[in-house]
């Protein structure tokens, strides 16, 4: 586990099905993955089950669950109110099924190419409210994909949830382009997670996190207790080698 100021590093394990997916079979298998990423020291595990299975399947959150806890951390995210479609059962009956350490809760749906904002609680949050309690009481923590809004982030504190998880695509995007406007996003970050903290919020984040960005963006927001990175890392182990990867990702978060 990582010491006292560092940032917990969750992999991420979507791209990996997603090329799984793309033959029939299994390989590569998402389990063995799992394990070699536990073995060079991840400290978690992410992933993110969709209705219509793009990627991680169903059965795969219940085998990743016998083999992730209690070695590591297991976080599942995912729209809690998408409904059972074919094996897919529901984000609640699969959480449930298999009691993650973790709960990411994103407002997503099927026809998003990937997860693009945070919740608005402003509609959402009367809805959203019974589902972490019934969440909490089965004994996960539970994070809500957020922006870096800070009337946002008190809601969330409002409705019980643990900790956030900032949606750092358009950081990662400014980042990437050195947009003029980066330092100030930087500080919206910064702000929204003294907010967090100061309200008692863990604070989580991802989104396009990668080598490039990844220091930059810790060491503008603090406290972070946890990034979860799976599209650049998949990358960056094809380029770089698995071992390599993980120890420069782990660098980043020491
Ligand atoms: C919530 C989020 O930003 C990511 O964790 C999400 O898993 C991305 O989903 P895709 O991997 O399907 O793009
Ligand atoms: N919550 C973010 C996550 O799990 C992975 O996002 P990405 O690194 O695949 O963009």
């Amino acid at each position: 586990m990582p010491h006292a100021n560092a940032t917990a590093l969750s992999i991420n394990l979507n791209k990996i099905a997603l090329i799984r997916n793309s033959r029939e079979g299994n390989f590569p298998d998402v389990c063995e993955h799992a394990q070699r990423c536990i073995d060079l020291g991840a400290d978690g595990i992410t992933v993110h089950p969709r209705p219509d299975q793009r990627h991680i399947r169903a059965e795969d959150v219940r085998q990743l669950a016998k083999l992730v806890s209690p070695q590591v951390e297991f976080n599942v995210e995912g729209n809690p109110f998408a409904p059972a479609l074919g094996s897919y059962p529901g984000f609640m009956a699969l959480v449930a099924e298999t009691l993650p350490a973790q709960c990411t809760l994103v407002p997503d749906s099927d026809a998003q190419l990937t997860s693009d904002h945070g919740f608005d609680l402003r509609s959402s949050a009367t809805a959203l409210k019974p589902i972490i309690a019934e969440l909490k009481q089965q004994g996960m923590r539970v994070s809500l994909f957020m922006d870096p809004d800070p009337d946002q982030i008190k809601r969330a504190a409002d409705i019980g949830a643990d900790r956030i998880e900032l949606y750092t695509g358009p950081f990662a995007a400014a980042h990437k382009a050195q947009a003029p406007e980066l330092a100030q996003l930087l500080t919206r970050f910064a702000e929204a997670a003294h907010a967090a903290a100061e309200l008692g919020l863990g604070v989580n984040a991802g989104h396009d996190l990668n080598l490039h960005n990844l220091a930059t963006f810790r060491d503008a927001v603090t406290p972070l207790l946890e990034v979860s990175i799976g599209h650049a890392f998949t990358v960056d182990c094809i380029a770089m080698g698995m071992p390599a990867a993980m120890a420069a990702y782990l660098e980043r978060c020491r």
